[in-house]
């Protein structure tokens, strides 16, 4: 699992590797100012042919002095550098003003007269410097609070009506994104309104952003992978070994992880017969409304539960037995039937919501609850939770709630009143802090779905699954996608993975899954890309 940080985790690690002598600032600020120049080469080669003209944006904090370090190390490559310094000389931070310094030192101009900037003449002056790539050295992890007239300077002295900033990289973090929430501070409303546009968020919108040691929670978020582009990691000496001591020694608690691949020896299936595997029981809804759990009881089978039965009503039985064949059915027309299905206790892990009707699943919630199996909660599901007299009362830690947007507002109405409040200081409130307080709110595990899927449990431990970047997926906003999730989930629980690892590894393969069949996906092709994505793990 790798982290994803917080600015307050990577100032923490910052300041455990300086204080542990083996490294200084200003030897971090270089190797930050030099991953970013290696950055922009890797990215484009041709860039590295020849001399090219930069313009550097430089703020008044240490991402001002990277931008520095930048501007130097490319001068050094025969570039014609134009820096910009938004901020007093005077008030730099030590290692950012040694930086300043040796620019200066160098022979290197500093345009301080950063109010002018939106004057027409500058406005033309950076349009016309043709630069080969702007740098967005402004603000990073040490943001606080919004750009406010800042962001109409900067939109203007680039012309940004007539398109975005020409290769803008930025240097950790786009200047206004909040690095815990991926939210814009102070510029949601601007940011929806140029979506509608369909020009950039912000006038900082990265087409790179070089970011160091790992990436933040900020870059994965919400508005996020919109305003970076595209994000490159740069070791720059903080990774813990015999010199450093490692993140989980510094940061005891709070980590965010980034999920990752599942080992191959978790998948595989191992020795056994069926029931070693596990039972699962999905319940069906109405005729005409049994396709979702249809989809859900596939996908729990293919994800390697060793048996899945559709309890399904009477009146569907003939719908549903048409159409299923591996996949067993039992007749479960009330809540009693149900719960004398479940004396068998070899049927260990249940789902309910997907196409059950809502009134339904308020009556069938107190059986299946009371039963305390490994239990999925999905959409009607959670609609009659909302509407329950009982709220939370019957959840238990076996249990995993899996929202989306207008399901989590339903559930959690205080908690997404919050989240919607716009972001008008650092650090936001974020779907993480939403979904971590939601865990334990319902007392189990919540997953909150989205491209940056967000599951927490009530302990604390928070993972998010960020289909974004390279593993973008936007072909899972399809009918019945989040029917073979919870389904997933269900089969893996009844393989005996505990909840919050079932809704880690489901939505990884749920992403995998989507990723590999690519283009034209329907709900139905994700089961059976299953087969395909095992194989590429080893399993
Ligand atoms: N933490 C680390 O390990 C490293 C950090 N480095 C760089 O240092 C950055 C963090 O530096 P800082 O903590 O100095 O923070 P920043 O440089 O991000 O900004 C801090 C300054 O901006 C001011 N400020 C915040 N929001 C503002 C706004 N909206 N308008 C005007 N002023 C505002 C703050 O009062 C403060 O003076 C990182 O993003 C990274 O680029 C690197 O040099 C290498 C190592
Ligand atoms: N643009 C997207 N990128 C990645 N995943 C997405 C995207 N849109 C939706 N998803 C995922 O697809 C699933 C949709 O679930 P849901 O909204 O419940 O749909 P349905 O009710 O039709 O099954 C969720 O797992 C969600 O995270
Ligand atoms: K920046």
């Amino acid at each position: 699992m790798t982290e994803l940080l917080t600015s307050a985790q990577m100032r923490t690690i910052e300041q455990a590797a300086i204080a542990s002598g083996k490294v200084t600032g200003l030897e971090l600020m270089e190797r930050a100012g030099q991953g970013v120049v290696e950055a922009v080469f890797e990215e484009w080669p041709e860039l590295a042919q020849s001399s090219h003209k930069a313009v550097v944006l430089c703020g008044p904090g240490n991402n001002g002095g990277d931008g520095f370090v930048i501007a130097r190390l490319l001068r050094q490559r025969g570039w014609a550098v134009e820096v910009f310094l938004y901020g007093d000389p005077a008030k730099l931070p030590p290692d950012a003003k040694v930086n300043y310094e040796r620019w200066g030192a160098g022979g290197g101009h500093v345009h301080r007269d950063w109010e002018t900037i939106y004057k027409a003449e500058q406005a033309l002056r950076l349009h016309m410097l043709g630069a080969s790539i702007t740098v967005d050295a402004l603000f990073g992890t040490g943001l606080t609070r919004p750009l406010g007239t800042l962001h109409n300077e900067l939109w203007h002295a680039f012309d940004l009506d007539t398109g975005p900033i020409h290769r803008l990289v930025s240097v950790d973090l786009p200047s206004g994104l909040c690095g815990d929430s991926g939210r814009l501070l102070g510029m949601e409303k601007f940011a929806v309104q140029s979506e509608a546009k369909g020009v950039a968020p912000s006038a900082l919108a990265a087409t790179l952003t070089v970011t160091f040691h790992c990436r933040k929670v900020g870059h994965v978020l919400a508005q996020g992978p919109i305003m970076c582009g595209k994000v490159v990691t740069k070791d720059i000496g903080l990774s813990s070994g015999p010199k450093l001591p490692s993140v989980v020694t510094i940061l005891p608690k709070g980590c965010v992880f980034d999920v990752q691949a599942p080992f191959s020896g978790c998948i595989a299936k191992g020795t056994g017969h069926k029931y070693t595997h596990g039972h699962a029981l999905i319940l069906s809804g109405l005729s005409g409304k049994t396709g979702a759990a249809r989809l859900a009881a596939r996908a729990a089978l293919r994800v390697g539960a060793g048996l899945v039965t559709l309890g399904t009503p009477h009146e569907a039985v003939t719908e549903v037995s048409a159409q299923i064949t591996a996949i067993m059915l039992t007749e479960i027309d009330a809540p009693e039937i149900l719960t004398r299905v479940l004396s068998d206790k070899r049927l260990n892990a249940l789902c309910i919501g997907p196409g059950f009707g809502v009134e339904r699943a308020g009556e069938f919630l107190p059986h299946v609850l009371a039963a305390k199996r490994a239990t999925v909660l999905d959409a009607d599901a959670l609609a009659a939770l909302a509407e329950s007299e009982t709220g939370f009362a019957d959840l238990h830690e076996n249990c995993v709630l899996t929202p989306h947007a207008g399901e989590f507002k339903r559930l959690f109405p205080d908690i997404a009143a919050k989240l919607a409040e716009p972001p008008t200081k650092g650090p936001a409130y974020s779907k993480v802090d939403a979904t971590r307080e939601a865990a334990k709110r319902a007392g189990c595990t919540v997953l909150f779905k989205g491209p940056d899927t967000v599951i927490a449990s009530p302990n604390g431990r928070c993972s998010i699954n960020a289909a974004v970047y390279e593993r973008a997926a936007p072909w899972l906003a399809t009918a019945g996608s989040g029917d073979v999730l919870a389904g997933l989930i269900t089969g893996l629980m009844a393989r005996g993975f505990a909840p919050h690892h079932a809704a880690e590894t489901a939505a990884w393969l749920h992403v995998e899954a989507a990723r590999s069949f690519g283009p034209g996906l329907i709900a139905e092709d994700l089961p059976e890309e299953l087969p395909k994505v095992f194989r590429a793990l080893g399993a």
